[in-house]
């Protein structure tokens, strides 16, 4: 029984093989189909071939050794083209064999005239494979054959004999299992969309302050080292400002929490409102705010956090008919090929002490300052 867990590790990394490739998980889901079937189509047509051979029932063999061999082979044009994602082919190559092999054990009866029994398989491998739309076509194209092979005029088309009752049980049963394998692909489907749509909400959140609703810390960090890797590339320049609201604790001691909470609101619309397109700002946490200026030296991001300044000293925040008188700090820092994000943002928080020490409503350094 030691053997088991070894097993069981081989059959998960084999029906993973070549997910790892992809990140959309639609993808994902029919690389692991593909595999899983492969692999049940080629054994069971490989062990049924075998046996119908053994029992002298040539015809059926070679047709069953025949779609072992197409499922075989699907599976290498999978794996081979796994990276282009060539592998639709395989899955067309799979639903092709598996039609043509139930047609045939409809048309011959197979062992002992239990062909039409397999063909129940056709609705559900349809719908994994094609999706609703795709597997109800491919269903349907096969129950009208069926219906041809089965009820043409005198059996021409037969080479087994069947009663009619036993041919339209079987085809209500068929369409019976192709509306439940719809309706199971279908419920598949919305849940996956949803859990989808709820995925990428609760990302998005994961990256927003959720008080302000402008980025967090952890998507600025994102969006630095993403913009950092274009600075190493082209040789330019990004300048990071970092921002400190003045005597934020007075306001939230004279006026209240909740003041303090709006006063933080209305400057991030502030900050959003002055910067550029290509700008970024986020709440880099408590009173402290930090804006990313790509392609910017240190005189044009003096520049900004000036306009920055000023804008805020001159418009007065409004709270419950309470005027209050705001200032902020600001430390500007700089990287380039030499200078890595974390010193930017060390030399911003420098900066931002030495604005405080000036006495703040300030910017560090001043252009005369910047050698
Ligand atoms: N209302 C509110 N207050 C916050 C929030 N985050 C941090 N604070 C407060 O911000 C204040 C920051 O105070 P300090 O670090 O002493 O700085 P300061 O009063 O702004 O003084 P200087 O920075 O030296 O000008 C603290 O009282 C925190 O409780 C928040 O989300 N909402």
């Amino acid at each position: 029984m030691k053997f088991l867990p070894a097993i069981k590790t081989l059959l998960v990394n084999y029906l993973n093989r070549g997910t790892e490739l992809y990140d959309d998980p639609e993808k994902r889901h029919r690389i692991l189909i593909i595999n899983w079937f492969g692999m049940v189509g080629f054994s069971i047509t490989f062990i049924l071939g075998i046996n119908a051979y053994f029992q002298n029932n040539d015809h059926l063999a070679i047709v069953l050794l025949l779609s072992c061999v197409l499922f075989f082979l699907s599976l290498l044009n999978h794996w081979k083209f796994l990276k282009q994602y060539r592998f639709e082919t395989s899955a067309t190559l799979i639903q092709l064999s598996l039609l043509a092999l139930m047609l045939y054990l409809v048309y011959s009866g197979g062992a002992n005239n239990t062909g039409p029994l397999w063909v129940f398989l056709v609705p559900p491998v349809m719908m994994f494979f094609g999706g609703l739309k795709g597997g109800l076509r491919n269903t349907s194209v096969f129950i009208t054959c069926y219906c041809i092979i089965m009820f043409y005029p005198e059996n021409q088309l037969l080479e087994a004999s069947y009663t009619h009752e036993f041919k339209t049980r079987v085809l209500y049963s068929l369409i019976t299992l192709t509306f439940l394998s719809g309706y199971y692909e279908y419920s598949r489907h919305q849940s996956f969309q949803h859990v989808k749509q709820l995925s990428a909400k609760f990302e998005q959140q994961a990256l927003r302050d959720h008080l302000t609703d402008i980025p967090n810390r952890r998507a600025m960090m994102e969006q630095l080292n993403y913009e950092y890797a274009r600075v190493v590339r082209n040789n330019y320049d990004m300048s990071i400002l970092l921002i400190d609201v003045d005597f934020f604790k007075k306001i939230n001691d004279k006026y209240g929490h909740q003041c303090g909470d709006e006063v933080l609101i209305k400057l991030a619309k502030s900050f959003t409102a002055t910067l550029r397109k290509q700008d970024m700002i986020s709440r880099w946490g408590g009173e402290e705010f930090l804006i990313l200026l790509p392609h910017t030296g240190f005189n044009d991001a003096f520049e900004v956090a000036e306009k920055i300044r000023k804008t805020i000293q001159q418009n007065p925040i409004t709270f419950d008919d309470k005027t209050i008188e705001i200032t902020v700090s600001i430390g500007i820092g700089k990287a380039d090929i030499h200078h890595s994000v974390d010193s930017a943002i060390s030399q911003a928080d420098e900066h931002l002490y030495q604005a405080k020490e000036e006495g703040r409503d300030s910017v560090y350094p001043k252009v005369d300052k910047i050698a």
